[in-house]
């Protein structure tokens, strides 16, 4: 008895630790077909994601918020995908929450007899709507978006959570929840007052959902470039995407980490964290490599995908 119970702890130990850290990586073959989304890799290392529901200016489907988070975090995990650019495909970047899907959830919720019933698919929905937003952050390559036209409430907590952000001269933006009748709960008061640094403006813009243009925001920080207009923000962005791609993908990659992780802690918890990455990551490859290039005024070298 004492023998085989000893026997299935030995076996199940080390397959359950490993279950528990291995991260698979994916062939781009494996990225999956999206309905809502389009996926392209128009230069070497950088993927182009579109919200591809023109039709209905990109407002976000119950199908749209399972495709995002399941296209970041495979993208994450693909070799080969060093930067993602978002965009929208159509007049708009995107509407923010389709409203037939917000009805639909709260009908559907109602359906259940008690409270706390009610309580927990609200919860669950709205955890996993965190959770869509989130993997852009949580993506551990560098995802930079440009918006044009409009980009409304559930769009404006997207954007927030990219690593750089443009727009076109036409774009506008509106944090719209209250206009709703809710109070924004997928990131947007979370990183938005730490994104523009002026609590007064970023309250003002959640209190009032008032609609901004493309220059308030440059102004206010939420953006960092405006281009004229769609075409000539997908050159320069692609080559902004491009010069991050022929980078060292390790040593970008841990920047991002370092930064996400860095931005609601204390600055010495950072600088240990982002330590103990350098102290593995020093002694790669790419560190060498990349040094010997610079010091020797050689052309940037090739690094192996990460
Ligand atoms: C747990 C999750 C919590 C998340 C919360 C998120 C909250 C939010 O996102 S609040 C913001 C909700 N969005 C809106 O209030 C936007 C409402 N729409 C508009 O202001 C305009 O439609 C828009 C500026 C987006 C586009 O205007 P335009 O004049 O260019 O075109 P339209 O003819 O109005 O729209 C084109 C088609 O898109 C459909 N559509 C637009 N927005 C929505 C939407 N939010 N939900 C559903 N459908 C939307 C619109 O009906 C048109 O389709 P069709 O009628 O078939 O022609």
């Amino acid at each position: 008895m004492m023998t085989s119970l000893i026997k299935t702890i030995a076996f199940n130990q080390p397959r359950k630790v490993i279950s528990n850290i291995f991260v698979r990586t994916f062939s781009k073959a494996e990225l999956p077909q999206f309905e809502t989304l389009l996926v392209s890799e128009p230069k070497k290392y950088v993927y182009h994601v579109e919200l591809n529901r023109p039709k209905k200016s990109n407002t976000f489907t119950r199908t749209m918020w399972q495709e995002i988070q399941t296209c970041f975090s495979t993208l994450s995990n693909i070799p080969q995908c060093r930067v993602i650019v978002l965009t929208g495909q159509g007049k708009h970047f995107c509407g923010g929450i389709d409203l037939q899907t917000l009805v639909q959830m709260a009908a559907e919720a109602e359906e259940l007899e008690d409270v706390a019933r009610k309580a927990r698919f609200h919860y669950n929905f709205i955890k996993y709507a965190q959770d869509t937003i989130s993997s852009l952050e949580e993506c551990v390559k560098p995802v930079i978006c440009v918006t044009h036209n409009a980009c409304i409430g559930a769009a404006v907590n997207l954007i927030t959570a990219a690593d750089i952000r443009y727009c076109t001269e036409d774009s506008w933006f509106s944090v719209r929840e209250v206009i709703v009748g809710l109070a924004p709960d997928v990131g947007a008061l979370q990183r938005l007052p730490k994104i523009v640094g002026n609590g007064s403006v970023a309250r003002e813009l959640c209190f009032t959902g008032r609609n901004f243009d493309a220059k308030e925001a440059k102004e206010i920080g939420l953006v960092s470039q405006v281009f004229p207009d769609k075409d000539t923000a997908l050159v320069k962005v692609l080559e902004i995407a491009e010069s991050i791609a022929a980078k060292s993908p390790v040593a970008v990659q841990a920047t991002k980490v370092s930064l996400v992780y860095s931005q609601s802690r204390p600055n010495q918890e950072g600088l240990e964290h982002i330590r103990l990455i350098n102290s593995v990551n020093n002694q790669g490859e790419d560190l060498t490599k990349a040094a010997i290039a610079q010091a020797t005024k050689s052309p940037p070298p090739d690094f192996d995908n990460v």
